[in-house]
């Protein structure tokens, strides 16, 4: 995908709490020192580079009291509310002995799901990126609540790629790489160099859980691998702290593993909106005799619709289900519930509706079931 200055490439790196972290899970700066080297020895050599730093909540829990990492939400906010600026401070320092500016982005889910604040991120980002600063990303952890968090920094890393349109997005973490199983739990474990597809052994391999510093482990980053790749977002997986791992990563030198789409799903901008981060609203249930096999070919019209679910205002995004009510695609709907049911009943003929229930730039359709939708 093509970035603002086609000379310049873009990268997204995102570390992980346990990469930036001691021993007792408390922020590290040799650890913050030498990511920071790294970082600038890429921005030298001329790449645009956002970064996606968890240890908001590491940097802070120690000062806030606590003698361990907290489980609790409300503490771990708390600690975060501390944690958030000393890093920034550390971030700040570093760059600048680099020659270097940082500025601090911090998003929640809920800005990424308004598609008017989703566009305003990527034009602050673009800004920033283009006069040669270091956007520093993170979780608004602060203000989150449960239900509504991105959770791990992975899927947040992987979204803010598409958003900027990124040439790679690089994931270090505490292990070299995606192993055909876990690690910890076999020695025999092979590491995987270049992944063209999200298989069900890959998802198998991952597992579920993470260190006990970090909260995605390697299931979060495979899917966000899943949406960086939909995003036509190539990426690698690799550790943090290897001697040279972003610019080895960046000439496909460096051990790990490589994640390249076979597919080119390439979603534009709107769709990956659509798809990762609007939240649906609604449903529509196609009739019987429906042709799927054009739904992304022509706009969605309203005499394929056979029944109406839920309320949804005009605008919103709505999911479309087949006849046996399996998901078929996501879009923007250009009526409201009321006035769908409502013409239902009335039965209008197709040219009494003004217009097409669902654009055809506003569907995303024949989703595949690896990709993670955001519902
Ligand atoms: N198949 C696998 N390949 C590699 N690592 C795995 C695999 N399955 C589970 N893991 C575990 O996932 C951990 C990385 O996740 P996590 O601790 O959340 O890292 P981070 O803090 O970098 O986000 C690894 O240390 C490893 O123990
Ligand atoms: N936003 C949180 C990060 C959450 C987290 O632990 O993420 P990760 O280490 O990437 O699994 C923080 O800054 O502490």
């Amino acid at each position: 995908m093509a970035t603002a200055d086609k000379n310049r490439k873009r990268i997204v790196i995102k570390i992980g709490s346990s990469s930036l972290t001691s021993l007792h899970g408390e922020i590290s700066r040799r650890k913050l020192e030498r990511l920071v080297d790294e970082v600038a020895e890429l921005k030298d050599n001329g790449y645009e580079v956002l970064l996606v730093s968890s240890g908001a909540v590491a940097a802070g829990y120690r000062k806030l009291g606590c003698l361990e990492r907290p489980t609790t939400l409300p503490e771990k906010q708390a600690a975060a509310s501390i944690g958030q600026g000393l890093l920034m401070e550390a971030y700040s320092e570093l760059f600048l002995s680099h020659g270097y500016v940082a500025s601090q982005i911090l998003i929640t889910r809920s800005d990424f799901s308004d598609e008017i604040r989703y566009n305003n991120a990527r034009n602050t980002a673009n800004v920033l990126l283009e006069r040669g600063i270091v956007p520093i990303v993170n979780e608004n952890d602060t203000v989150t609540v449960n239900r509504l968090k991105f959770g791990d920094n992975d899927t947040l890393s992987a979204k803010v790629a598409g958003l900027i349109c990124a040439d790679m997005l690089i994931i270090l973490s505490d292990i070299d790489g995606l192993y055909d199983s876990d690690p910890r739990e076999n020695k025999d474990a092979k590491l995987l160099e270049k992944v063209e597809e999200i298989t069900p052994s890959i998802e198998k391999a991952a597992g579920d859980s993470g260190s006990s510093v970090g909260t995605g482990g390697m299931k979060s980053k495979i899917d966000a691998v899943k949406i960086a790749m939909a995003s036509g977002v190539p990426t690698f997986l690799g550790k943090a702290g290897v001697p040279n791992i972003l610019v080895d990563a960046v000439k496909r030198k460096a051990k790990g593993t490589y994640f390249d789409s076979k597919t080119k799903l390439n979603l534009d901008q709107k769709r990956q909106w659509i798809l990762f981060n609007s939240g649906p609203e609604g449903e529509v249930i196609l009739k019987k005799d429906a042709d799927l096999s054009q739904l992304g070919k022509k706009s969605l019209l309203p005499s394929k619709i056979d029944r109406v679910i839920g309320t949804f205002k005009v605008g919103s995004v709505i999911k479309i289900l087949d006849y046996e009510q399996k998901p078929v695609g996501l879009g923007v709907v250009n009526y409201s519930s009321t006035e769908l049911v409502q013409w239902k009943k009335e039965e209008l003929t197709m040219e009494e509706y003004p217009k097409e229930v669902v654009y055809n730039e506003d569907l995303v359709c024949h989703i595949e079931k690896s990709i993670p939708v955001s519902v």
